[in-house]
């Protein structure tokens, strides 16, 4: 069976992300500390104007500016305006209020000189530099004025965003509702960390690389254990995981071609209408991904490879930009590929899409310099983790030089 390319897989996966019918993706409005990363499903509209009124920039003086256009101007203390308590009286020809960075001007007064560039004897006032009309004073609406758009919808909330909003007295914004991710991994060798595995087994890793990638890319993740290779408690694994409304169940391991690998015709059995069962690509050649044919919600389902460097490969190839479009962030139509130089020769490729553990040894010109890692095996987790990135090279791409440009994939987003 011919495998399918890997910008077509992808394609079709974010095709995926489409909802079936008229729904769109559901929202929930929650609090500016629970919004933090979450995508914004509506604007942000100022409710208030900020500044609220004209204040001071600097600690200084406020006066009439014709009142110290010559100076050494003397003028007499009237009062004192905070932040938070202002002067409640005005500013007359011949007189000056004390006033802090934040402080509301007092009404009649026109500029500050900070309180570096005054002389003060009781309650006069020597102004030593000369006034500016406007100087040190930050108008009302300068920020921002009411009604204004301060955040688009489908943007990432970062926490300078969170305090645009609540600078805005927007204490709850209305978000996209988390991606709700299920974990299933199979395989009668996998065994939990510090569960005491034996030689012959394995223990369980792909739900730490997969499951953080689902989460730092906005899902809630839902680790629903480990199923055994046998064809009835799979088919009862995955159909549990579909009736309980998932809106992705990542599946690992067991989708292959081995006498164990019952993925595929449990999937197929259960109602999954696989759409991509193999792919050109390397690590990660026999990825799945189908929807449930009846299921109007449409349950996504992706089929990773056991292997640790390929299910995570494919996790963050497919399974991150899938979850980052349903919450409705702008995702680039194909693999978000950087520039970069080779440093050093590499073979001629082959049919699938090469994706190699490489280090930065150098930069040249501002690109980073990328050399692949000695070992490329699939099942070596020590060498992703020593990894600084993926060397991407297209499917017979030909042999190439040091010094040759060549294309990168960040590991991390
Ligand atoms: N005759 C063929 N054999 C294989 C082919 C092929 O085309 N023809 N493809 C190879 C490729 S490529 C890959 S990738 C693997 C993927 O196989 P499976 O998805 O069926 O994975 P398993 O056999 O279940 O496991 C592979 C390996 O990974 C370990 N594993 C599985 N799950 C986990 C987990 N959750 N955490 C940690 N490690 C896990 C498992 O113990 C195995 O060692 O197939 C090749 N074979
Ligand atoms: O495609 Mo497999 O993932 O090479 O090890």
């Amino acid at each position: 069976m011919a495998l399918m390319p890997v910008e077509e897989a992808l394609a079709r996966l974010l095709a995926a992300a489409q909802p079936r019918g008229d729904a769109p993706w559901p929202t929930e409005r929650v609090d500016l500390w629970e919004a933090a990363g979450r995508v914004l499903a509506a604007p942000v509209l100022a409710r208030r104007t900020t500044p609220g009124a004209d204040v001071s920039a600097m600690d200084g003086y406020a006066l009439r500016a014709v009142d110290a256009a010559e100076v050494p101007a003397t003028l007499r203390l009237i009062g004192e305006s905070a932040a938070g308590r202002p002067f409640p009286g005005r500013v007359e020809p011949g007189t000056t209020v004390r006033i802090f960075t934040g402080a509301v001007l007092p009404e009649g007064a026109d500029a500050i000189v900070i309180q570096e560039d005054t002389r003060r004897e009781g309650d006069l006032v020597t102004m030593v530099e000369a006034a500016t009309a406007g100087r040190h004073i930050r108008r009302a609406g300068g920020d921002f004025a009411t009604g204004e758009v301060l955040l688009a919808a489908g943007q990432r909330l970062r926490p300078r965003d969170l305090a645009l909003a609540a600078s805005a007295d927007v204490a709850e914004l209305r978000v996209a509702r988390r991606p709700r991710v299920a974990l299933l991994s199979t395989g009668d060798e996998l065994v939990r960390p510090g569960a005491g595995a034996g030689a012959h087994q394995v223990i369980l890793s792909n739900v730490y690389s997969v499951g953080g990638l689902a989460r730092a890319a906005g899902a809630e993740v839902t680790d629903l254990g480990i199923l055994p290779d046998d064809r009835t408690a799979t088919e009862a694994g995955i159909r549990a995981a579909l009736d309980a409304g998932f809106d992705i169940i990542v599946t690992t391991g067991g989708a292959s071609v081995g006498d164990h690998d019952l993925v595929a015709p449990s999937l197929v059995a259960q109602g999954v209408d696989l759409e991509i069962h193999k792919i050109a690509l390397r690590p990660g050649k026999p990825l799945m991904f189908g929807r449930l044919a009846c299921d109007a919600g449409g349950t996504r389902v992706l089929g990773l490879p056991g292997n640790p460097v390929s299910a995570h490969v494919c996790a963050l190839v497919f399974l991150v930009p899938l979850i980052r479009a349903l919450q409705g962030l702008a995702v680039p139509a194909g693999l978000p590929l950087q520039p970069a130089v080779l440093g050093a020769d590499i073979k001629a490729n082959d049919l699938r899409m090469d994706f190699q553990r490489a280090e930065i040894i150098g930069r040249d010109n501002g690109l980073p310099i990328v050399r692949p890692l000695p070992v490329q095996d699939s099942s070596m987790l020590s060498v992703l983790a020593r990894a600084d990135l993926l060397l991407v090279r297209a499917p017979q791409s030909p042999a190439a030089r040091a010094g040759e440009p060549c294309a990168i994939l960040p590991l991390e987003d």
